[in-house]
């Protein structure tokens, strides 16, 4: 059955999302706020600042217009950076109310809120009253926007309290390459997503300086324990940490040159400087802002996570990366299972 999508957000994974869901035969609408965008996408089929080698599904239509996105939408998509979630959220309520409209919908934004330290749905929920919603479903798990614009095998998570609405997503992206399973856990899903990416540009950065595959191995492991540690803190299932939203999301981004948070962390870990690393990346390094949030939520709730606070240290302290390993390396020693 096709259903009218608002997708809001034309950046790399917002548009290849967009791109699937017609794919998949929905009448879908993107919206973004850069009127050249649009105009690419309608005429030429091509995002000339994401994803730009990517030809698009002439059947997708961009607009500038959030106003005529939404307008009858039974599904509303949200992929904005962490950021601009806010504020996106904010003048999609009005617009809902103003149609009076109730949509079922599905944020993709991996990240938490700096100063509030809310995970996305908090902050939509915040945004959209409830008479506007019919629900918030996490869609989230390892994929990287270029290999979902190769039709590589992909499998994810869409996560909500209640069932009926998670199978709903899962019904709308569900293809032969794009696999989506259901979890009810969406705490555990939203901290899986955001903390990954910390711990992906620690990987980037040991890569950049040369350390092998234990230590990759090593911070993977490590790094999934303290993620679940603070997700467990908040009431997240530990169990969705195994999952695609925690472990998955974790290889892929650790272990991938497409990750933008793996590639931030190699480019310093060869010694660029972060400023120029996020001013020459082009997208969102959504790890950079979740570390500074992590490392201080984390302090409020009394959780280890030595990781997250020495790459805080690295990227807001100034210490060197190669000071921080070893003061890591260098504490007491513990059980695993701690
Ligand atoms: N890329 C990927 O493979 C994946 C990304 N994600 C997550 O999806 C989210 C989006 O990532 P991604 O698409 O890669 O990001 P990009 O940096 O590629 O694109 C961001 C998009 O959001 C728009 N945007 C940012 N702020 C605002 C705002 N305040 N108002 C309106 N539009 C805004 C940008 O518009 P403009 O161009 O005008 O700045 C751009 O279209 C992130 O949380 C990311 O972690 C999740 C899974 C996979
Ligand atoms: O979340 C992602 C893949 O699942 C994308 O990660 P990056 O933002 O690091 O590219």
């Amino acid at each position: 059955m096709s259903n009218k999508v608002a997708v809001l957000g034309a950046g790399s994974w917002g548009s290849i999302l967009a791109n699937l869901l017609v794919g998949n035969g929905h009448d879908v609408l993107l919206w973004s706020r850069d009127p050249e965008q649009v105009e690419a996408l309608n005429e030429w089929h091509i995002n000339p600042q994401y994803m730009k080698d990517f030809k698009y599904n002439k059947q997708l239509r961009a607009t500038n217009d959030m106003d005529e996105a939404v307008k009858d939408a039974k599904y509303i998509l949200i992929v904005i950076p962490t950021k601009g979630l806010r504020e996106v959220s904010h003048n999609l309520a009005k617009i809902l109310k103003k149609r009076n409209m109730k949509p079922l919908i599905i944020h993709a934004t991996k990240g938490l809120e700096q100063e509030t330290y809310k995970r996305p749905s908090q902050m939509i929920a915040e945004e959209i009253p409830a008479e506007n919603r019919e629900d918030i479903v996490v869609l989230s798990g390892p994929s990287h926007a270029e290999d979902v614009a190769l039709q590589d095998m992909t499998a994810v998570t869409a996560a909500c309290e209640n069932m009926a609405h998670a199978q709903k997503a899962q019904k709308l992206f569900s293809n032969s390459y794009f696999r989506v399973y259901t979890n009810d856990d969406v705490i555990g899903a939203e901290f899986g997503a955001a903390l990954k990416n910390i711990i992906a540009i620690g990987a980037g950065a040991l890569q950049g300086l040369g350390y092998k595959d234990n230590a990759r191995a090593a911070l993977i492991t490590r790094g999934l324990a303290e993620i679940r540690r603070l997700g467990v803190a908040f009431g997240a299932n530990p169990f969705t940490f195994i999952g695609l939203s925690g472990v998955g999301d974790l290889v892929v981004t650790c272990t991938s040159k497409n990750s933008r948070n793996w590639r931030a962390g190699f480019q310093l870990g060869q010694g660029r400087q972060l400023e120029d690393v996020i001013s020459h990346m082009g997208m969102v390094i959504e790890g950079v802002y979740t570390t500074k949030a992590a490392y201080e939520l984390a302090q409020k709730r009394q959780v280890k996570m030595p990781i997250t606070n020495a790459l805080y240290n690295v990227l807001y302290k100034g210490e060197n990366i190669e000071a921080a390993i070893t003061d890591l390396m260098s504490r007491e020693v513990t059980s695993e299972l701690e």
